[in-house]
């Protein structure tokens, strides 16, 4: 099958969170299993360009129609890590993707529904003819409805699409303009409630709504969170829109890249190890405390990995870092905030324990670094509100990081209580898990890890053991994914 993926990241040239991991892993997965795989990014002035090689020139004067006119776009072309991208630049007064960042401008909406269109555009020009189009979340929603409402009578019309939903909290919630701007022109058709009109802002349309209802097949990153999206108010309320659409709608587990994490082979981490030899992970937990200035002491290393909003669980994660130095383990944060609230909450924070021995944050994007905490720290901890998978569980059970989570989404597929999980045996526990959002929860859950790290060292050896033979690789999800390609080309 040939498969092109349209997204808004790839890491790790675009990385901004979990988007990203999954675009690349993917189609690594998807290349290695035989199928042709090309990736369409924006071409964003801030990405990591020291990770693509034999950039060139693709294509010139691709002309885009937009607002009336058209613009110009440039598309060049190279390997990131082996995977084919294609990277568009628009070239027009607007400078779409020369912003130094990815997300976070007032005008996101149409950067991305230009993208989508000249994604289109570029497939048609140069006459490729995927069988399988597969786009990512509220940025590239308005791809299968051009490609269904403008772009099959120019000649795409035997291509069908997947799309993903990564967050339901974004949806690319936008005005009338937007449409006229993109040439779909019949505004009360749009705007209409089963197809793109809004449910709460009836002057509004939902780029993700389209998404939903225009592709052949859509679905979420674990299957917890594809019934929580439809049951409960995690779906941002586009549970009704997934209820009419069940019949195309489902869950799919997210893999984890083990080329890219795995501590046998990691090239961010100084030394290699695997569950034979354990001993040298501790090398790198006194790595990471050389790094972050931190005590050398007997002491367990708890960490928090990713994005801090609301999201996150932002309150539990402030209580984490006190409460696991309270206990006796140090702690170890890399993170960042668009919020300017939760960030100078945090870089207060960071302030305030910059002296500690016990304790380091680090604010901003460091992949680097966040191997070297991975491979580590003893325990990562992540206490979502709601977590749609969730990458750093699945990253910390392959580094023997020993994951303690909210039971939401995705960390309800991935993590089992050591404890009390009445579904698996214990010798196929691999974490900790609590339920309630509240400070005595998560002390509950840290508390017994915390425990047994002191008090039953081989116990917890065993628990990290059992955690890393844990396979959450690419093979499974791809396989499920391949299944769906197959279906919705046949359909
Ligand atoms: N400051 C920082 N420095 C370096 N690396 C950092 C970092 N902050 C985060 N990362 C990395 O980014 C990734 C984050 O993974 P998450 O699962 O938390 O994704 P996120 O919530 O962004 O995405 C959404 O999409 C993903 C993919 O589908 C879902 O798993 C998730 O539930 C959903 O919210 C991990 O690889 C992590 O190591």
């Amino acid at each position: 099958m040939y498969i092109v993926q349209i997204a808004s990241e790839c890491a790790p040239v675009i990385k901004a969170g979990g988007l990203g991991d999954v675009v690349y892993g993917l189609s690594r997965e998807l290349g290695i299993r035989g199928h042709g795989v090309e990736i369409i990014l924006p071409k964003y002035d801030c990405m990591r360009y020291d990770h693509i090689w034999g950039m060139h020139n693709a294509y010139r004067d691709l002309e885009v129609p937009w607002d009336g006119g058209a613009i110009n776009c440039s598309v060049d072309c190279g390997w990131v890590h082996g995977q084919l991208c294609f990277f568009i630049e628009p070239h027009s007064s607007d400078d779409f993707f020369n912003r130094g960042c990815y997300y976070g401008c007032l005008d996101d909406h149409m950067r991305f529904a230009f993208f989508s269109k000249a994604a289109l555009e570029f497939l048609l020009k140069t006459n490729k003819c995927p069988d399988v189009i597969h786009c990512h979340d509220w940025q590239t929603g308005l791809v299968p409805v051009m490609l269904y409402e403008i772009y099959q009578y120019h000649g795409l019309e035997n291509q069908r699409v997947c799309y993903t939903i990564h967050n339901f909290k974004h949806q690319g919630i936008a005005g009338a303009n937007l449409l006229e701007v993109a040439g779909l022109y019949r505004q009360e058709y749009y705007y209409d409630i089963d197809r793109l009109g809004d449910d709460q802002n009836a002057t509004a349309i939902n780029l993700m709504k389209g998404g939903i209802v225009y592709s052949n097949y859509i679905n979420t990153v674990s299957p917890h969170h594809a019934w929580e999206a439809r049951f409960t108010e995690v779906g941002c309320g586009l549970g009704h829109t997934l209820h009419k659409h069940q019949h195309k709608f489902g869950g799919i587990l997210n893999g984890i890249d083990y080329n890219v994490w795995n501590p046998e082979v990691d090239r961010y981490i100084p030394y290699h190890y695997s569950q034979d030899n354990l001993e040298e992970k501790l090398k790198n937990k006194k790595a990471l405390r050389e790094r972050l200035w931190l005590g050398h002491s007997q002491k367990p290393i708890v960490c928090y990995i990713g994005r801090l909003d609301d999201q996150k669980g932002v309150h539990l994660v402030h209580h984490a870092i006190y409460y696991a130095q309270n206990r006796g383990a140090q702690f170890v944060l890399l993170g960042s905030a668009t919020e300017p609230g939760i960030n100078d909450h945090f870089w207060h924070e960071k302030q305030h324990l910059n002296n500690s021995p016990d304790c380091h944050i680090e604010i901003g994007f460091n992949e680097e670094l966040a191997h070297l905490i991975y491979a580590g720290a003893d325990m990562i901890v992540v206490p979502s509100n709601y977590e749609p998978c969730g990458l750093t569980q699945m990253i910390g059970l392959k580094y023997g990081t020993v994951p303690i989570v909210r039971g939401v989404g995705g960390l309800v597929n991935t993590v089992f209580d050591r404890d009390y999980d009445q579904n698996k045996p214990p010798e196929e526990r691999n974490g900790y898990v609590f339920y309630q959002t509240d400070n005595q929860a998560l002390e509950s859950a840290l508390d017994r890890a915390i425990d047994l790290w002191y008090k039953k060292p081989k116990e917890f050896r065993k628990l990290v053991i059992q955690g890393m033979e844990y396979d959450y690789s690419w093979n499974h999800p791809g396989a499920q994914y391949v299944g769906i390609y197959d279906y919705i080309r046949h359909k």
